[in-house]
């Protein structure tokens, strides 16, 4: 998160942060007990191996009540994901056992009414991403509240150029933005997770270069699809 300041600890309890050996890689969020939502491109420097899961946590060294690090059963990502372009980059991952809830780990809601969240509404990203332009990784979870861009405006051929679909929205990216390894957390408005920060490397902070989020509601079905079936 670049240009962020610290979450207050424990305020956003369905944060996840998706680790190969003790390494934060990307966000996530609890969406149902078993099930952490996040970002398909995540997987593409994993080779092969599974991500553990860490939930209730601020810091991600420190010790804390109802901190928790869960193996995964299962990754699904979305069928229609690709190393190419940032089309249905989503991933669920289901976890070994039902998360235990608490004041620490709870479950945040999805949007499923498929329509686009007003431009100019302030919505809030947070992860455990780089919070400057070195690369600095911090300890402790970071958030940040962003305008949604229209996507006429995202889709400008000075900005995205056309490539933001109907299925995607995006905030102003000038100074404050989401960074590496924000990838994969929640944009939340209102309370309800209405995108999925995107995994694609892209440059940080540019005006030029609006954050790009995956869209949930469009995906509601596919994510009940997958639980459903999952959960026998
Ligand atoms: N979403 C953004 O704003 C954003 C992402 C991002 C980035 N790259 C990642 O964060 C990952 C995401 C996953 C896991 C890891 C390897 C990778 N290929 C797939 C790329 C790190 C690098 C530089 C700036 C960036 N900005």
């Amino acid at each position: 998160i670049l240009g962020g300041y610290e979450a207050k600890p424990h305020l956003k309890p369905y944060m996840a942060s998706l680790q190969l050996d003790g390494q934060h890689i990307c966000g996530g969020f609890l969406i149902a007990k078993q099930w952490v939502l996040s970002a398909a491109h995540c997987t593409e420097e994993t080779d092969g191996k599974m991500f553990q899961v860490l939930l209730g946590a601020h810091s991600l060294t420190e010790p804390e009540p109802h901190k928790r690090l869960y193996r995964v059963r299962a990754q699904i990502p979305h069928p229609g994901s690709n190393i190419h372009n940032n089309k249905d980059d989503l991933l669920l991952l289901q976890l070994e056992e039902e998360a235990e809830l608490n004041a620490h780990v709870q479950v945040l809601p999805v949007q499923r009414e498929d329509r686009d969240v007003a431009p100019d509404t302030v919505c809030e990203v947070a992860g455990w991403g780089t919070i400057n332009h070195s690369g600095r990784r911090p300890d402790k979870l970071y958030q940040l509240e962003r305008p949604v861009l229209s996507r006429d405006v995202c889709n400008h051929r000075t900005r995205h150029d056309h490539t933001i679909t109907e299925k995607m929205m995006c905030t102003d990216s000038r100074r404050k933005d989401t960074c590496k390894g924000d990838s994969g957390g929640p944009l939340v408005c209102n309370g309800v997770a209405e995108g999925v920060v995107t995994a694609g490397s892209r440059v940080c902070g540019n005006y030029k270069k609006p954050a790009i989020y995956t869209r949930i509601a469009p995906y509601a079905a596919w994510i009940d699809g997958v639980i459903a079936a999952g959960d026998g």
